[in-house]
């Protein structure tokens, strides 16, 4: 059997359905020959790590326990009872601790390092664990959104970085677009809807739903940011562009994005904290973007946020489009990605389906974690 070792960074939403698709997976796993073994768990401010991290693992009880206890939000890994043979780290002894297990792990028994976090910091270790040896597995865009230089760390050893969950996702759209340019196919342009919470808020709206109901909803059913105000600006949608257009080979950065808010700066995170925006702020919206909605549906139209990035320019905001468009026809937190190259000419390759919600994105996280497999010895 093999094994192979990795430590999550996020224990939210998406980190903690990665552990129960884990925990869940073991018996399929083990007739692949390969066993997942988890070396360790970071929060904000603390990790947990088996005893022995060369040859020891946290147990599917310990994982179980955790999704339990990080369910209730406030809930610090360094208060789990019952650690048995583990052990917590705090603040910065914990990236000490991780640091040291990667210079541990990374070129003997391997390592993966998952980022199911939705923090920009991470990319100080992620930049660091690349010479170590070890593969990284992202459903965080932040680090590979950053500056150049970081991603370029990053991407320096392209077979070991796997980062399908941060667009679409599950859904193959980075693999697919991989595929295409390393065929030769010039891609011309890309255009899409790229946020499940845009598009679900989109389609709800088109029902005559509030705004401030349906952000609400999303934020519910897991597919907002852990601020939906990440979502309502546009800058998640604008990050994702900013992955796809640097695959695409160009050196930009976030600046070179055009982003449309559907919100405006006097309700932003330094003025409100997300409950106000949400009890107070939101509903000041409602009425101007049904009103716009209206305007829309007397042409047969309907309001899309849209992506677009092409030879010049990646822009990414509302769009009145034809109901009877694929992009009008999108509904809930469906994506839809379309791919025009030299092959893909007239009739792009389309890529569509969920575009958020924990269980998808972890699947799409554990789907990365066994594509790596063969780099670990
Ligand atoms: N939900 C979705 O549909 C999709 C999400 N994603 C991405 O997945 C990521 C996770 O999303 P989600 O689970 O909803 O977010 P949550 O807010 O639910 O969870 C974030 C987790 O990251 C932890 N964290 C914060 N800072 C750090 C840090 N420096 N080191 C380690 N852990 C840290 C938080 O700790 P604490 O518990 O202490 O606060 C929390 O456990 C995001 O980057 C998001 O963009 C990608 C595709 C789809
Ligand atoms: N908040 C994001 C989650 C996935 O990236 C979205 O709504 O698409």
């Amino acid at each position: 059997m093999k094994a192979i070792p990795l430590l999550l960074m996020g224990c939210g939403g998406v980190g903690r359905q990665l552990l129960r698709h884990i925990a869940s997976c073991r018996s399929l796993h083990a007739k692949q020959g390969i066993h997942l073994r988890v070396v360790g768990i970071a929060d904000s401010r603390s990790l947990v790590v088996p005893s022995n991290v060369s040859t020891g693992e946290l147990s599917d009880e310990l994982l179980s326990e955790v999704c339990r206890l990080k369910s209730d939000s406030g809930f610090s890994l360094s208060d789990l009872p019952g650690l048995g043979e583990s052990r917590a780290y705090l603040g910065a002894e914990s990236t000490s601790k991780m640091m040291e297990i990667a210079a541990l792990l990374g070129k003997s028994t391997g390592l993966v390092v998952v980022d199911c976090s939705a923090s920009s910091e991470t990319v100080n270790i992620l930049t660091q664990v690349v010479d170590l040896g070890c593969c990284i597995v992202l459903a965080n865009k932040k680090p590979l959104t950053s500056s150049l230089e970081s991603y370029d760390k990053l991407m320096s050893f392209p077979r070991r970085i796997r980062h399908e969950s941060t667009v679409g996702a599950g859904l193959p759209v980075i693999v697919s677009l991989n595929r295409v340019i390393s065929s030769g196919d010039p891609v011309n342009h890309i255009t899409g809807s790229l946020s499940g919470t845009l598009g679900y808020v989109m389609s709800g709206i088109e029902d005559g739903k509030p705004l401030s109901e349906v952000v609400k909803a999303a934020k519910s059913l897991g597919y907002t940011e852990p601020d939906p105000r990440d979502d309502l600006s546009g800058m998640d949608v604008a990050r994702k562009a900013l992955i796809l257009a640097r695959l695409l080979g160009r050196r930009i950065t976030m600046d070179s994005i055009e982003v449309e808010s559907l919100y405006p700066p006097e309700m932003g995170p330094d003025v409100m904290s997300v409950e106000e925006f949400l009890s107070k702020g939101i509903v000041l919206l409602d009425k101007k973007i049904q009103e716009r909605a209206a305007s829309a549906s007397t042409f047969a139209m309907v309001l899309r946020y849209v992506c677009v990035i092409d030879q010049n320019k990646c822009k990414v905001g509302i769009r009145e489009v034809p109901k009877s468009s694929p992009l009008g026809r999108l509904r809930g937190s469906d994506n839809l990605v379309e791919i025009y190259t030299r092959c893909y000419n007239t009739e792009p390759l389309v890529i569509q389906g969920a575009g958020a919600g924990n269980d998808t994105t972890a699947a799409g996280v554990l789907a990365d974690i066994l594509d790596v497999q063969d780099l670990i010895p």
